[in-house]
């Protein structure tokens, strides 16, 4: 198993750190407990992105596979209750039991409710065995914004010192990541104590996107759309790519929202 993340533009160290886990999580026949990944970063930088990513290289349907279960915030919990708790326990339960290289995958993590971070948090740890189904082949992945400042504004000193995006390194972001992470009284993340009891083994780093990279973003979501680059087309995705909103406002050096709006702008424009 080798797993390929050439598709994400401009995440040399999330590529680096989810290669790394995911490999040496998927050749050992004997995890002790499940792989789980939290990722940061703001929006549009490739954290749902990578998620699917990891789904095709493990699974042939991809994110399709009845083995990848998507939980959002908003949209399964929108109030905490025991019947959902339960709910998810349920899902995950029989699920695993079919399949131990199974998927979960937690959107808005931040938003989510403590109660029920709680319910996933035995999963999470080193038992043999929870109601006879063992999750120690399972992957979790936490997607959230939390931390998303932080990383920004460690990506713009580097760049306000003229310093190259390629040399910035995990430790460059971990303390700092983790901090804010931690203050963050209001996502239930921090309430979840996930972090004290250490059950997340990798806290992955999305850095902003630059103009180059939404570049690549559109020429890829060209190709899925197998429309040959003509200059007519060219002269329209420059444009596209141009009216972005950047940041800081005068060097326009990160893009506001990623990747994001740049594949529903491309059906506008082209
Ligand atoms: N680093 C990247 N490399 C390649 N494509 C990307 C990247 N980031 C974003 N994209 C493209 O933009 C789309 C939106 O990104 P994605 O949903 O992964 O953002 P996100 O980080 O999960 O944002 P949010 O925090 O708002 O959920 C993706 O489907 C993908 O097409």
């Amino acid at each position: 198993f080798n797993i390929k993340l050439g598709k994400l533009f401009g995440q040399h160290i999330a590529s680096s750190i989810i290669l790394k886990a995911v490999n040496g999580f998927m050749k050992n026949k004997y995890p002790k407990k499940p792989l789980v990944l939290s990722l940061h970063g703001s929006t549009g930088t490739g954290k749902n992105f990578v998620s699917k990513l990891i789904a095709e290289n493990i699974y042939k349907e991809g994110m399709e596979s009845r083995f990848v279960h998507v939980f959002t915030s908003t949209l399964h919990f929108p109030h905490p209750s025991q019947y959902l708790t339960y709910k998810v326990r349920s899902t995950e339960k029989s699920n695993v039991s079919k399949c131990e290289r199974s998927m979960f995958i937690f959107d808005e993590m931040d938003k989510m409710h403590p109660d029920l971070i709680d319910s996933i948090k035995p999963h999470l740890e080193y038992y043999d065995k929870l109601d006879g189904v063992s999750y120690r082949k399972a992957i979790f992945i936490f997607l959230s914004n939390a931390g998303g400042d932080s990383i920004t504004r460690t990506a713009l000193n580097f760049w306000e010192d003229g310093r190259k995006r390629e040399e910035m390194e995990l430790k460059d972001l971990e303390t700092m990541l983790t901090l804010a992470v931690f203050n963050n009284n209001q996502s239930g993340f921090f309430h979840a104590s996930l972090i004290d009891k250490n059950l997340v083994d990798f806290f992955v780093p999305f850095l902003p996107l630059e103009y180059s990279h939404v570049v690549q973003c559109a020429l890829a979501e060209m190709k899925a759309r197998r429309r040959k680059p003509d200059w007519d087309v060219a002269v329209k995705l420059v444009k596209v790519v141009k009216d972005l909103v950047y940041f800081p406002k005068t060097e326009r050096v990160f893009s506001v929202k990623g990747c994001k709006t740049i594949v529903s702008k491309l059906d506008y424009y082209t």
